[in-house]
């Protein structure tokens, strides 16, 4: 049984904004467009894009590229670049590029206009500092997103999301894994872009995730590969570590295994108890994730293999 805290259905893709987000040159206006493109590393790859974006009448705003070996490896390039009339060019400049990078160079591609924010679930437990700082930080417009639903196993923190102003969606986990997880793609189904674990403490079957379509980013309480799963503080507790950390990570089957976007860390002692680490931990549970959080919603992160490459 699910109770919606606030509305009965996901709120739909809000009117597009202009935004500046937090990297300035990558403006939310209409003309903006960010290409991503990677594959097999190959002579001529830079200069077929740009010449390809000029050819178009588009300017580069900026450009980063990434070669995973001198030798031959992967090839990685984010481009942003401003095109007027944008919107009205995009299905040519699409058949440009797919004729030109996947026919001629073999290589994937994604164009996104800038503006176009990406649309957020929440999914939390009890824990709300990582919920609450995403929120925060979007009202502030320091996030190029917009989370369009908070769903958890709980109700407890329905009434900090409430002035908000966005649906929460209780979806206990008492019914069973199989029944909670028919309801959040329910929920999720065409709504969004982006699903956020903000310390939620349920483990994501496989199927949900092959089922969910988008991808889904988690946080979790240790600078991993320590500590993987449940406790990791009282775990770091007892090992006597003096660094204590946060990973934010693409969530995949494996628990804690998925491709890491961000991490960092802080100096802790034998004076701090578990409850001590946990304390100072949640400020840099709340700093990895919003970072990584940012970097996949303007689109600076390209996958390879279980790592990342991030702009
Ligand atoms: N498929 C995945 N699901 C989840 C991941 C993941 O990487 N892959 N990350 C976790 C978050 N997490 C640590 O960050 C975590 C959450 C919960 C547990 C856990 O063992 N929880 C319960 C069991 C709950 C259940 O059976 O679903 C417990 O405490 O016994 C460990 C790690 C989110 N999900």
């Amino acid at each position: 049984m699910t109770t919606a805290a606030t509305e009965e259905t996901p709120r739909q893709r809000p009117p597009q904004e202009s935004l500046a987000t937090a990297s300035g040159t990558d403006s939310g206006s209409k003309d903006i467009g960010r290409l991503i493109v990677q594959g097999t590393d190959q002579h001529g790859i830079v200069a077929s894009i740009s010449a390809l974006l000029s050819e178009a009448g588009a300017n580069i705003v900026s450009l980063d590229q990434h070669s995973s070996d001198p030798e031959g490896g992967q090839f990685f390039q984010r481009t942003v670049f401003s095109l007027p009339h944008l919107p009205a060019r995009l299905e040519e400049l699409r058949e440009k590029l797919d004729a030109r990078l996947t026919g001629e160079l073999g290589l994937s591609w994604q164009l996104v206009e800038a503006r176009q924010r990406k649309r957020v679930a929440v999914f939390v437990s009890k824990s709300d500092h990582c919920l609450l700082d995403l929120l925060w930080r979007q009202r502030r417009g320091e996030l190029p997103m917009d989370i369009v639903m908070v769903v958890s196993n709980h109700p407890d923190l329905a009434k900090d999301v409430r002035p908000f102003g966005i649906p929460y969606f209780h979806v206990p986990a008492s019914g069973g894994k199989v029944e909670a997880e028919r309801r959040h793609l329910e929920l999720l189904a065409g709504n969004v872009d982006l699903v956020v674990l903000a310390r939620y403490m349920q483990i994501i079957t496989e199927d949900f995730l092959e089922a969910v379509g988008v991808p889904v980013i988690n946080i979790h309480h240790s600078f991993l590969p320590a500590f993987i799963g449940a406790g990791p503080y009282q775990k770091a507790k007892d090992r006597g570590v003096k660094l204590i950390g946060a990973t934010a990570h693409y969530v995949t089957k494996d628990l804690d295994e998925g491709p890491i976007i961000e991490q960092d860390a802080i100096r802790v002692s034998h004076r701090d108890s578990a409850q001590d680490l946990a304390r100072s931990g949640a400020d840099v549970e709340r700093r990895v994730l919003s970072r990584a959080v940012a970097a996949h919603c303007e689109d600076r992160i390209l996958r390879e293999g279980n790592t990342t490459v991030v702009f």
